[in-house]
Protein backbone atom coordinates (compact mmCIF):
# COMPACT_ATOMS: atom_id res chain seq x y z
CA UNK A 1 0.00 0.00 0.00
CA UNK A 2 1.15 3.57 -1.04
CA UNK A 3 1.32 5.96 1.36
CA UNK A 4 0.60 9.60 -0.14
CA UNK A 5 1.64 12.54 1.78
CA UNK A 6 -1.38 14.60 1.76
CA UNK A 7 -1.11 18.07 -0.83
CA UNK A 8 -3.25 20.78 0.54
CA UNK A 9 -3.38 23.65 -1.84
CA UNK A 10 -4.81 27.05 -1.48
CA UNK A 11 -6.29 28.20 -5.34
CA UNK A 12 -5.77 32.35 -4.45
CA UNK A 13 -7.54 32.23 -8.17
CA UNK A 14 -8.28 36.62 -8.92
CA UNK A 15 -7.20 37.30 -5.55
CA UNK A 16 -4.33 39.23 -3.20
CA UNK A 17 -2.48 41.32 -5.19
CA UNK A 18 1.36 40.84 -5.29
CA UNK A 19 1.96 42.52 -1.98
CA UNK A 20 -0.52 41.22 -0.14
CA UNK A 21 0.34 38.04 -1.45
CA UNK A 22 3.98 38.27 0.54
CA UNK A 23 1.95 39.50 3.57
CA UNK A 24 -0.25 35.73 2.66
CA UNK A 25 2.59 34.04 2.51
CA UNK A 26 4.64 35.33 5.98
CA UNK A 27 1.51 34.61 7.96
CA UNK A 28 1.80 31.11 6.57
CA UNK A 29 5.19 30.35 7.62
CA UNK A 30 4.78 32.19 10.82
CA UNK A 31 1.74 29.69 11.66
CA UNK A 32 3.06 26.76 10.25
CA UNK A 33 6.15 24.77 12.05
CA UNK A 34 7.92 21.38 10.71
CA UNK A 35 5.56 18.88 12.20
CA UNK A 36 3.02 20.17 9.62
CA UNK A 37 5.34 20.39 6.38
CA UNK A 38 6.10 16.52 7.92
CA UNK A 39 2.19 15.90 7.31
CA UNK A 40 1.29 17.51 4.77
CA UNK A 41 2.57 18.87 1.35
CA UNK A 42 1.22 22.81 1.57
CA UNK A 43 1.37 24.69 -1.90
CA UNK A 44 -0.19 28.34 -2.97
CA UNK A 45 -1.59 28.71 -6.42
CA UNK A 46 -1.00 32.44 -6.93
CA UNK A 47 -1.81 34.96 -9.79
CA UNK A 48 0.54 35.32 -12.63
CA UNK A 49 1.27 38.81 -10.92
CA UNK A 50 2.23 37.58 -7.86
CA UNK A 51 4.46 34.55 -8.77
CA UNK A 52 7.94 36.05 -8.43
CA UNK A 53 7.18 38.27 -5.39
CA UNK A 54 5.54 34.85 -3.84
CA UNK A 55 8.74 32.58 -5.37
CA UNK A 56 11.17 35.82 -3.80
CA UNK A 57 10.00 35.36 -0.02
CA UNK A 58 9.96 31.45 0.12
CA UNK A 59 13.16 30.93 -0.91
CA UNK A 60 14.77 34.05 0.64
CA UNK A 61 13.86 32.42 3.82
CA UNK A 62 14.04 29.25 2.31
CA UNK A 63 10.19 28.40 3.14
CA UNK A 64 8.63 24.98 3.12
CA UNK A 65 5.70 25.92 1.04
CA UNK A 66 5.54 25.07 -2.45
CA UNK A 67 4.01 27.46 -5.51
CA UNK A 68 2.33 27.43 -8.33
CA UNK A 69 0.25 28.83 -11.16
CA UNK A 70 -3.59 28.70 -11.94
CA UNK A 71 -3.28 28.04 -15.53
CA UNK A 72 -0.58 27.95 -18.48
CA UNK A 73 -0.50 28.22 -22.20
CA UNK A 74 -0.40 24.85 -24.42
CA UNK A 75 2.36 26.43 -26.24
CA UNK A 76 6.04 26.89 -25.72
CA UNK A 77 6.00 30.69 -26.59
CA UNK A 78 5.45 32.62 -29.97
CA UNK A 79 2.40 35.31 -30.50
CA UNK A 80 -0.43 34.42 -27.92
CA UNK A 81 -1.10 37.57 -26.42
CA UNK A 82 -1.89 37.42 -22.91
CA UNK A 83 -0.93 33.99 -22.41
CA UNK A 84 2.11 32.32 -20.06
CA UNK A 85 4.31 29.42 -20.65
CA UNK A 86 4.66 26.66 -19.02
CA UNK A 87 8.65 27.69 -19.61
CA UNK A 88 7.88 30.95 -17.54
CA UNK A 89 6.51 29.12 -14.92
CA UNK A 90 9.33 26.60 -14.42
CA UNK A 91 11.78 29.68 -14.63
CA UNK A 92 10.46 30.98 -11.11
CA UNK A 93 10.21 27.58 -10.08
CA UNK A 94 6.67 27.13 -9.45
CA UNK A 95 6.23 23.59 -8.83
CA UNK A 96 1.97 23.70 -9.60
CA UNK A 97 0.29 24.82 -11.92
CA UNK A 98 -4.17 23.72 -12.06
CA UNK A 99 -5.41 23.13 -15.58
CA UNK A 100 -8.87 22.74 -16.77
CA UNK A 101 -10.52 24.27 -13.40
CA UNK A 102 -14.03 24.61 -13.96
CA UNK A 103 -14.00 28.27 -14.08
CA UNK A 104 -11.48 27.93 -16.53
CA UNK A 105 -14.00 25.79 -18.32
CA UNK A 106 -16.64 27.82 -18.09
CA UNK A 107 -15.43 31.43 -18.79
CA UNK A 108 -12.80 30.37 -21.09
CA UNK A 109 -14.30 27.69 -23.22
CA UNK A 110 -11.69 25.29 -22.39
CA UNK A 111 -12.32 21.85 -23.34
CA UNK A 112 -10.67 18.40 -22.69
CA UNK A 113 -8.70 18.48 -25.23
CA UNK A 114 -7.02 22.39 -24.47
CA UNK A 115 -6.70 20.49 -20.78
CA UNK A 116 -4.68 17.78 -21.91
CA UNK A 117 -2.93 20.06 -24.31
CA UNK A 118 -2.12 22.11 -21.06
CA UNK A 119 -1.07 18.67 -19.03
CA UNK A 120 1.00 18.02 -21.69
CA UNK A 121 2.58 21.97 -21.84
CA UNK A 122 3.19 21.40 -17.90
CA UNK A 123 4.80 18.01 -17.95
CA UNK A 124 6.98 19.18 -20.97
CA UNK A 125 8.39 21.83 -18.70
CA UNK A 126 8.88 19.91 -15.21
CA UNK A 127 5.44 21.15 -13.89
CA UNK A 128 3.34 19.03 -11.94
CA UNK A 129 -0.43 19.64 -13.16
CA UNK A 130 -3.71 19.67 -11.09
CA UNK A 131 -6.19 18.58 -13.50
CA UNK A 132 -9.28 19.90 -12.29
CA UNK A 133 -12.49 17.76 -12.95
CA UNK A 134 -15.99 17.57 -11.78
CA UNK A 135 -19.83 17.85 -13.04
CA UNK A 136 -22.61 20.56 -12.55
CA UNK A 137 -25.82 20.78 -10.80
CA UNK A 138 -27.64 19.25 -13.95
CA UNK A 139 -25.36 16.15 -13.75
CA UNK A 140 -25.20 15.79 -10.33
CA UNK A 141 -29.18 15.53 -10.15
CA UNK A 142 -28.99 12.94 -13.24
CA UNK A 143 -27.03 10.85 -11.37
CA UNK A 144 -24.38 11.11 -13.78
CA UNK A 145 -21.42 12.66 -11.92
CA UNK A 146 -18.99 9.49 -12.16
CA UNK A 147 -19.33 9.10 -15.99
CA UNK A 148 -18.97 12.31 -16.64
CA UNK A 149 -15.99 13.21 -14.70
CA UNK A 150 -14.18 9.91 -15.54
CA UNK A 151 -15.01 11.67 -19.22
CA UNK A 152 -13.08 14.53 -18.40
CA UNK A 153 -9.94 12.55 -16.60
CA UNK A 154 -10.29 10.30 -19.84
CA UNK A 155 -9.75 13.39 -22.16
CA UNK A 156 -7.08 15.37 -19.93
CA UNK A 157 -5.31 12.10 -19.62
CA UNK A 158 -5.18 11.26 -23.62
CA UNK A 159 -1.37 9.66 -24.52
CA UNK A 160 -0.08 11.47 -21.28
CA UNK A 161 2.57 8.12 -20.58
CA UNK A 162 3.17 6.42 -17.57
CA UNK A 163 5.85 8.20 -16.15
CA UNK A 164 4.20 11.43 -16.40
CA UNK A 165 0.63 10.33 -15.06
CA UNK A 166 2.45 9.00 -12.01
CA UNK A 167 2.82 12.31 -10.56
CA UNK A 168 -0.09 14.22 -11.46
CA UNK A 169 -2.14 15.62 -9.36
CA UNK A 170 -6.03 15.39 -9.98
CA UNK A 171 -8.70 17.62 -8.40
CA UNK A 172 -12.40 16.24 -7.88
CA UNK A 173 -14.37 19.56 -7.75
CA UNK A 174 -17.82 19.47 -8.11
CA UNK A 175 -18.71 22.73 -9.70
CA UNK A 176 -22.37 22.85 -7.43
CA UNK A 177 -19.95 22.89 -4.50
CA UNK A 178 -17.47 25.59 -5.56
CA UNK A 179 -17.89 28.82 -3.51
CA UNK A 180 -21.36 27.65 -2.87
CA UNK A 181 -20.71 26.62 0.72
CA UNK A 182 -22.34 23.72 -0.62
CA UNK A 183 -20.08 21.04 0.10
CA UNK A 184 -20.75 17.35 -0.67
CA UNK A 185 -20.35 14.94 1.81
CA UNK A 186 -17.75 12.61 2.62
CA UNK A 187 -19.41 9.89 0.70
CA UNK A 188 -19.73 11.75 -2.29
CA UNK A 189 -16.41 12.98 -2.36
CA UNK A 190 -14.85 8.95 -1.97
CA UNK A 191 -17.42 8.02 -4.83
CA UNK A 192 -15.94 9.78 -7.64
CA UNK A 193 -12.32 10.28 -6.02
CA UNK A 194 -12.96 6.51 -6.02
CA UNK A 195 -13.93 5.95 -9.50
CA UNK A 196 -10.97 8.16 -10.41
CA UNK A 197 -8.57 5.65 -8.65
CA UNK A 198 -10.30 2.96 -10.25
CA UNK A 199 -9.84 4.64 -13.74
CA UNK A 200 -6.60 5.50 -13.33
CA UNK A 201 -5.88 1.79 -12.50
CA UNK A 202 -8.03 0.92 -15.94
CA UNK A 203 -6.16 3.41 -17.51
CA UNK A 204 -2.18 2.10 -16.75
CA UNK A 205 -2.18 0.43 -13.69
CA UNK A 206 -2.74 -0.35 -10.03
CA UNK A 207 0.62 0.37 -8.57
CA UNK A 208 0.39 3.92 -10.72
CA UNK A 209 -3.03 4.86 -9.30
CA UNK A 210 -2.31 3.89 -5.86
CA UNK A 211 0.56 6.94 -6.17
CA UNK A 212 -1.53 9.43 -7.82
CA UNK A 213 -2.89 12.18 -5.30
CA UNK A 214 -6.54 12.98 -5.69
CA UNK A 215 -7.65 16.14 -4.14
CA UNK A 216 -11.40 17.04 -3.58
CA UNK A 217 -12.49 20.65 -3.97
CA UNK A 218 -15.39 22.94 -3.22
CA UNK A 219 -16.40 24.65 0.18
CA UNK A 220 -13.90 22.98 1.88
CA UNK A 221 -13.19 24.70 5.73
CA UNK A 222 -11.64 23.86 8.99
CA UNK A 223 -15.41 22.37 10.09
CA UNK A 224 -15.47 20.23 7.32
CA UNK A 225 -11.82 18.92 6.02
CA UNK A 226 -11.07 16.10 8.78
CA UNK A 227 -14.74 13.65 6.93
CA UNK A 228 -13.65 14.69 3.68
CA UNK A 229 -9.83 13.59 4.52
CA UNK A 230 -10.42 10.60 6.74
CA UNK A 231 -12.06 9.01 3.29
CA UNK A 232 -9.79 6.19 1.49
CA UNK A 233 -8.86 7.97 -2.16
CA UNK A 234 -9.16 11.55 -0.70
CA UNK A 235 -5.39 12.78 -0.56
CA UNK A 236 -5.50 16.72 -0.23
CA UNK A 237 -7.90 19.33 -0.93
CA UNK A 238 -7.87 22.23 -3.59
CA UNK A 239 -9.45 25.26 -1.47
CA UNK A 240 -10.66 28.74 -2.38
CA UNK A 241 -12.45 30.96 -0.84
CA UNK A 242 -10.83 29.18 2.66
CA UNK A 243 -7.32 29.70 1.80
CA UNK A 244 -8.07 33.58 1.69
CA UNK A 245 -8.04 33.80 5.22
CA UNK A 246 -4.42 31.80 6.57
CA UNK A 247 -5.50 30.92 10.33
CA UNK A 248 -7.84 29.22 8.37
CA UNK A 249 -6.27 27.53 5.65
CA UNK A 250 -2.97 26.53 8.63
CA UNK A 251 -6.58 24.61 10.31
CA UNK A 252 -7.02 22.97 7.25
CA UNK A 253 -3.27 21.79 7.02
CA UNK A 254 -3.94 20.39 10.25
CA UNK A 255 -6.63 18.93 9.35
CA UNK A 256 -5.83 15.81 11.95
CA UNK A 257 -6.80 18.12 14.57
CA UNK A 258 -10.07 19.43 13.82
O1 LIG B 1 -12.58 26.10 -6.81
C1 LIG B 1 -12.13 25.79 -5.74
C2 LIG B 1 -10.69 25.50 -5.57
O2 LIG B 1 -10.08 25.40 -6.81
C3 LIG B 1 -12.98 25.69 -4.53
O3 LIG B 1 -13.39 26.96 -4.19
P1 LIG B 1 -14.13 27.19 -2.78
O4 LIG B 1 -13.26 26.53 -1.74
O5 LIG B 1 -14.19 28.69 -2.62
O6 LIG B 1 -15.47 26.54 -2.89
Amino acid sequence: MTTRTPLMAGNWKMNLNHLEAIAQVQKLAFAMNDKDYAAVEVAVLAPFTDLRSVQTVIEGDKLKIKFGAQDLSPHDSGAYTGDISGAMLAKLNCAYVTVGHSERREYHGETDELCNAKVKAAFKHGLTPILCIGEGLDVRKAGNQVAYTLAQLDGGLKDVPAEQAETIVIAYEPVWAIGTGEVATPEDAQEVCGAIRGRLAELYSQELADKVRIQYGGSVKSGNVAAIMAQPDVDGALVGGAALDPEEFVKIVRFRDQ
